[in-house]
């Protein structure tokens, strides 16, 4: 399954959000995407998914424009995480989470064992056994965060989409969320701000102003120079000596 998009915008009030955007994404990888507030993560987020149609260009999900997709089609390949998400509805976490099931049944498709095996894999791998029965909106923001991830994954998507799904987490299950889709055989972009988090992925895409000013291997992308002129802070690039894996610390000052 391969997603990509081609000369992508969208333009809101004769302002242009985000603009220009070519990208493809490799089968299997993680592609972080980082740029500041207003940048247009979001944005261009919905617009690979398929629910925010695009003033200009395309997305093309396995070489056929998304536009000429049906939803239900769309949704058995790719699955999206917004920020935000609300819990309006008066149901279970179980049943929040089977609700990722939708797309694959029908009046010819009745729920199965194959449903009931996603769902548990998808409660267990975003640590909600136990939580089953808890009615939805009694939960914290960071609880619900985790049913919202969950209804992704039990959606077993080729295409997860995240949009700063670490936001309300607490540190053991930011990590725990960013190792589990490092790992699952699936294709993920995730919306991040945390520097530290996105330097985990194999790729990171930078948006500045709606455009993508960088994308690469996240040690060449993530230079002083675009610490500076993009996100307006100073880098000092570390080396944890337990693993040799690099981390930054920030500085508002330019020293
Ligand atoms: N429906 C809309 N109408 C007008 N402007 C919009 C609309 N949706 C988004 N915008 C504007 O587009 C810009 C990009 O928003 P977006 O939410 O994509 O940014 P973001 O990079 O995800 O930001 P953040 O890091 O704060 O979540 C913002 O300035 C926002 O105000």
């Amino acid at each position: 399954m391969i997603l990509s998009c081609e000369n992508l915008g969208w333009q809101a009030r004769r302002k242009q959000i985000v603009q220009g955007i070519d990208l493809t994404l490799r089968p299997g990888e993680t592609l972080g995407l980082i740029g500041p507030n207003g940048s247009g993560k979001s944005t261009l987020l919905r617009m690979l998914a398929g629910i925010r149609a695009p003033s200009a260009g395309a997305v093309l999900l396995n070489g056929q424009p998304m536009a000429k997709l049906r939803r239900r089609e769309i949704a058995q390949n790719l699955a999206l995480v917004e920020q935000h998400a609300e819990a309006r509805e008066r149901i279970s976490v179980r049943e929040a989470v089977e609700l990722g099931r939708t797309p694959w049944l029908s009046a010819l498709r009745r729920w199965s064992t194959a449903d009931e095996a996603a769902v548990r894999r998808a409660l267990t791998d975003a640590d909600l056994i136990g939580f089953e029965a808890e009615p939805l909106h009694t939960l914290s923001g960071g609880e619900r965060q985790r049913v919202h991830i969950a209804r992704a994954l039990a959606q077993r998507p080729q295409v997860l989409l995240l949009d700063e799904p670490t936001n309300h987490l607490d540190i053991r299950h930011q990590l725990s969320i960013l190792h589990l889709v490092r790992a699952l055989p699936v294709t993920s972009v995730i919306a991040l701000h945390d520097l530290n988090q996105a330097l985990l992925c194999d790729r990171i895409c930078v948006l500045q102003q709606g455009r993508m000013v960088a994308c690469g291997a996240p040690g060449a992308v993530l230079s002083d120079a675009l610490l500076r002129e993009v996100f307006g802070v100073c880098g000092h690039f570390l080396t944890d000596p337990s693993d040799r894996h690099r981390v930054i610390r920030f500085h508002t000052e330019f020293i």
